[in-house]
């Protein structure tokens, strides 16, 4: 398992497991612990999955049958946008800890920019305090554009280790990355798989036949070699090993710069520019 360093020193693994609209339940559970066992060393979830309490069973289930501990693993979450402001912040990570039963995050992100510059800034202090005070081993972003970026680092002290958006192959927002690349701010992607829709292209599918291996290693095996941190998701025992199962493979340059150029910006989720999540 490859990682990505921070610009604070601290590691993350490249690949993880994501589990957003997978139901709180015996799925969830089954599905992080699988992971885990099979070598995952990443979970990602957020509280407005709904789902915190059986990913924290999951993970308690994974940690015990595989023989690692709690430190050998990275657990990610999110705080929602009504949690953003003065006051809010610190309870919103409690009860995430509380629902997954840890006693430390290694990254807490804020979930969306959202509208408001002043409340974006004002919380971020917020979350800059929980890392200043040794509460969480990281903090970054989600969904930020350039601009939320700037704004940022214009107006606060702790740079964000991580930024985690929509990319995949249709699209990779070249500007964002070589702005945080020149920042070393690490870039995240979430469904790296086009929620499977990436899974029917043409050129995902020659490539997947040219190297022997499968669209969906094709794809994250293409996020690898260009260096970002992806956590595709899956409910499915044999789909949770077959995307890890990607560091025994290379893509060659012609087949990276093939995949490069399927891009067409085109956002499967909200625009960060606008979205509120109804707050
Ligand atoms: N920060 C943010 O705003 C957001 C973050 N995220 C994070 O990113 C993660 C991944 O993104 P997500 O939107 O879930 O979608 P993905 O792009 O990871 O796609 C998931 C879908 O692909 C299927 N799939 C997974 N692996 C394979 C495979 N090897 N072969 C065939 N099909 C496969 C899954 O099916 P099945 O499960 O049935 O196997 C599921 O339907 C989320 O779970 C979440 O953690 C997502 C959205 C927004
Ligand atoms: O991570 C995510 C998935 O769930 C949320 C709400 O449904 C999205 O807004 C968010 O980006």
């Amino acid at each position: 398992m490859r990682e990505v360093e921070f610009h604070n020193g601290n590691t993350m693994p490249q690949i993880g497991l994501g589990v957003f609209r997978v139901e709180d339940g015996e799925d969830c559970k089954n599905a992080v612990k699988h992971a885990i066992v099979n070598g995952y060393r990443s979970i990602d979830t957020a509280m407005i999955y709904k789902n915190e309490k059986s990913v924290g069973e999951g993970i308690k289930a994974g940690i015990k049958e595989a023989g690692i501990d709690r430190s050998d693993l990275f657990v990610t979450s999110k705080l929602w946008l009504d949690d953003y402001g003065p006051g809010n912040v610190e309870k919103a990570y409690d009860t995430s800890l509380e629902n997954l039963q840890l006693d430390y995050l290694d990254l807490y992100l804020m979930h969306w920019p959202g509208t408001d510059e002043d409340l974006m800034i004002e919380t971020w202090h917020e979350m800059e305090r929980l890392y200043n005070n040794n509460r969480v081993k990281n903090i970054g972003v989600s969904n930020f554009m350039v601009s939320h970026m700037e704004t940022l680092l214009q107006r606060t002290d702790v740079k964000p280790v991580i930024n985690q958006v929509e990319y995949h192959p249709y699209l990779v927002q070249n500007d964002l990355k070589l702005y945080l690349d020149s920042r070393k701010i690490v870039m995240e992607s979430w469904s790296p798989l086009v929620n499977a829709k990436i899974l029917d292209d043409e050129t995902i599918k020659e490539i997947a036949e040219e190297t022997g291996k499968s669209p969906a290693q094709v794809v994250i095996r293409w996020n690898i070699e260009n260096g970002l941190v992806t956590i595709p998701k899956s409910v499915t025992p044999e789909r949770i090993e077959e995307n890890i199962d990607v560091f025994g493979f290379s893509l060659s340059k012609t087949q990276i710069s093939r995949i490069n150029q399927l891009n067409k910006d085109e956002r499967n989720g909200p625009d960060p520019a606008t979205f509120t999540g109804n707050r």
